[in-house]
């Protein structure tokens, strides 16, 4: 037993209401009612190999009982971080977890959800400066940081000090994506909007987001074109774009004239790269792609388990020098170096059609104002969150809609900046 275990112990043995039983090898374990709260404190996050023997019947009586079970710093038997080579039936499944100083990464992870219930972070105490000097590429997103990253508006600015960028969405029957993305580019802040709608559809654009210029395509149905890029400052393409192949052949295109400008590729336009595998080649550096776990699985392959799709994310925007937005809760924004911001704003309300171009709307949003990649998509996915959770305050999660999040993205911005 460590000193400070034991200087607890001995703590607990002088407090007159604790009834301490100590188990030696071969004691039965106590019985416990359903109504009693269990408090694991038998492993912490030093754990290094999968729980065995008596710690592991242990683990497994406590998750028989029907208690109450609150963990303390990480159930025990839970890795911090990879859980590859864990057993799920020797870790405790705790109701709540109180973690120390930070949550840990697998907390973040859907398939931890089981195990560590609801989690909060209680402060311990640990300098600033020690936490700054400890080297990680994981990052939780602060809404302090995120407010600095936000273009100032000072009087004599103009829209052109906002940025002009150009969209690509939507196809005939599905024109809802691209109306949602106009609005949430146009609600967070651009200066112009330019969208690339197919002919027989530009009259639902004019109508929805009266905002927004329209460059109409030659295509009645579908994305085949679009217009000299030159003034735009940042391109977004893929909602709901379809995958004929008339529209690979007008990404393919975009692609080899987009040069350095930034761009953020969502949707369907991420259906077309994993289906042409030979266009990530031409993705330019730092380009946003923003996949959901399918379409993610379409562009880089399954995994085994949430570790390992991390493993693979950070692979592939290290080979591709892309920033990947993987979406879902705990959105994580991963860097072409390999750093993953993990963000905390969203509730589950948001899983519903059109949350996800609301997001690439933003994102545009934001590279059009100037933001690099990275801090376009970090900022993009806290307020797109933060938006979400003002909307679901108002509307309850079963009742919230696209529509929803982008008629609260003013109030979440305005929340951050005071
Ligand atoms: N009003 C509109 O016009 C809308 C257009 N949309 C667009 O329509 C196109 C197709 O959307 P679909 O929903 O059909 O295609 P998706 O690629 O989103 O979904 C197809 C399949 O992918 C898998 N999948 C989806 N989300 C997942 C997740 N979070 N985890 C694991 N697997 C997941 C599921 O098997 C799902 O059936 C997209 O371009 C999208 O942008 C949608 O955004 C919905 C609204
Ligand atoms: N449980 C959740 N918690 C937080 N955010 C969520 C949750 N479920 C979905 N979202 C967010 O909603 C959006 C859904 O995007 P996506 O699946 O692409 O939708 P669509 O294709 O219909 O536009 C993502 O930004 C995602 O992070």
């Amino acid at each position: 037993m460590s000193d400070d275990a034991q200087t607890n112990r001995d703590r607990l043995r002088h407090l007159q209401q604790a009834v301490v039983y100590e188990l030696d090898k071969g004691d039965a374990l106590p019985q416990v009612d359903h109504q009693c709260v269990v408090i694991d404190g038998l492993f912490g996050s030093g754990l290094n190999r999968p729980l065995a023997g008596r710690a592991l019947e242990l683990v497994q009586t406590v998750n028989s009982w029907k208690a109450e079970v609150v963990a303390i710093d990480i159930p025990s038997g839970l890795m911090g971080e990879s859980n590859t080579d864990n057993h799920s039936d020797g870790i405790i499944k705790a109701t709540q977890t109180f973690t120390f100083q930070f949550p840990k990464l697998s907390f973040l992870f859907p398939e931890s959800a089981p195990y560590v219930g609801n989690w909060e972070v209680l402060p311990i105490g640990l300098h600033p400066d020690k936490i700054n000097a400890t080297p990680t590429s994981w990052f939780l997103t602060e809404a302090g940081r995120v407010k600095d990253l936000l273009k100032p508006r000072t009087r004599f600015m103009h829209k052109g000090h906002f940025g002009h960028v150009l969209l690509i969405a939507g196809s005939y029957g599905k024109m809802g994506a691209a109306v949602l993305a106009s609005r949430a580019c146009m609600k967070t802040g651009v200066g112009l909007l330019t969208v690339q709608v197919p002919h027989k559809t530009c009259h639902v654009l004019h109508c929805s987001v009266p905002e927004a210029m329209v460059n109409i395509d030659r295509s009645d149905l579908m994305f085949t074109e679009f217009p000299d890029l030159s003034p735009f400052k940042a391109v977004g393409v893929g909602p709901a774009i379809g995958c004929r192949s008339n529209s690979v052949l007008a990404l393919t295109d975009l692609l080899d004239q987009i040069g350095s400008r930034p761009m953020v590729l969502d949707a369907d336009a991420l259906n077309i790269l994993s289906n042409n595998p030979a266009l990530l080649e031409k993705l330019p550096e730092n380009a946003v792609l923003t996949p959901h776990p399918g379409e993610l699985k379409r562009l880089v392959g399954p995994w085994g388990d949430d570790f390992e799709r991390l493993q693979k994310v950070v692979a592939f925007c290290r080979k591709y020098q892309v920033v990947v937005v993987l979406k879902g809760a705990f959105t994580t924004v991963i860097s072409s170096n390999g750093e993953c911001h993990f963000n905390t704003t969203g509730n589950p309300g948001m899983a519903s059609a059109g949350s996800g171009d609301v997001l690439t709307g933003i994102i545009l949003s934001l590279l059009g104002q100037g933001l690099s990649s990275m801090d376009a998509a970090v900022a993009g996915v806290h307020i797109h969150g933060a938006a979400g959770d003002l909307a679901c305050a108002a509307e309850g999660e079963a009742a919230l809609t696209a529509s929803d999040i982008v008629s609260h993205l003013g109030k979440a911005i305005v929340a951050l900046q005071q």
